[in-house]
């Protein structure tokens, strides 16, 4: 039986190194990021997010959280601006969730830890396939988002929707014409730096940008992302929660930089 990795006592994230020894690498994600600490970089351009609803096609359980996934073979749904340079298409979207509202995101700010965070996937054009762009450096830029509880987020019922359909790990149903757009914040104000994948095989191939202001989420709705299932129908069930990897404890020198 393959002991695949996840987010359990003897698969988790402190275990990843065995199988994925760059889980000790140079730029690991995620960080806790100092506000007080980031750089200011006037270099820095305004984001430019532009999203095609047409693009999108379905949504599935991928057994370590669920995503929406992108017709990518044009620029039709793409980043351009902020840190990067080029086009990066977007590929998927998903997000990682605590089993409390007290805890979910990846990224902390000065320590403070959101319920939620939403990583918006997108590949470097200058590579042939998203699977080659993911190996190379400046391959994938991913725009995280927090969640932060209080009132619900209109926008995100249409996404928890579609849970009931997929439940287990594998399922999947269409999901189309939706614009992810409506998942941004007010403010495209972000943080930047050079890091990596947060899961296996956790490739140092990330160019973050997460965005300062957080979306908003219901306590209801919360507990509608832990309604998924890790495991997959016929299995003993595991309710799908905390699959967050958290920021190293001691922070490396290269902190994120700051929008001008
Ligand atoms: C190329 O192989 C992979 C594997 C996993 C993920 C998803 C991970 S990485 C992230 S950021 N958050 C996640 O949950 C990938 O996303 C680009 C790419
Ligand atoms: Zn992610």
């Amino acid at each position: 039986m393959s002991h695949g990795w996840g987010y359990g006592p003897s698969n988790g994230p402190d275990k990843w190194v065995e199988n994925f020894p760059i889980a000790d690498g140079p730029r690991q994600s995620p960080v806790n990021i100092v506000p007080g600490e980031a750089q200011y970089d006037s270099a820095l351009q305004a984001l430019s997010l532009k999203y095609d609803p047409s693009t999108s096609r379905g949504i599935v359980n991928s057994g370590h959280s669920f995503q929406v996934d992108f017709a990518d073979d044009d620029d039709s749904s793409s980043l351009t601006g902020g840190p990067i340079s080029g086009t990066y298409r977007l590929r998927q979207f998903h997000f990682h969730w605590g089993g409390s509202d007290d805890r979910g995101s990846e990224h902390t700010v000065a320590g403070t830890k959101y319920a939620a965070e939403l990583h918006l996937v997108h590949w470097n054009t200058k590579y042939p396939s998203f699977g080659d762009a993911a190996s190379q450096p400046d391959g994938l830029a991913v725009v995280g988002v927090f969640l932060q509880v209080g009132g619900a987020g209109a926008q995100l019922q249409t996404v928890l929707g579609a849970l009931d359909a997929i439940k287990a790990k594998g399922q999947q149903t269409t999901f189309e014409n939706f614009d992810p757009t409506v998942l941004l914040p007010g403010s495209l104000d972000y943080w930047t730096y050079d890091g990596s994948l947060t899961t296996p095989p956790l490739l140092e191939s990330v160019t973050w940008i997460v965005l300062k202001e957080p979306i908003s989420v219901s306590s209801d709705q919360m507990s509608k992302f832990r309604s998924l299932l890790f495991t997959a129908e016929g299995e003993d069930a595991s309710c799908m929660m905390d699959n967050f990897r958290p920021p190293p404890a001691s922070q490396g020198s290269q902190g994120p930089r700051l929008l001008p």
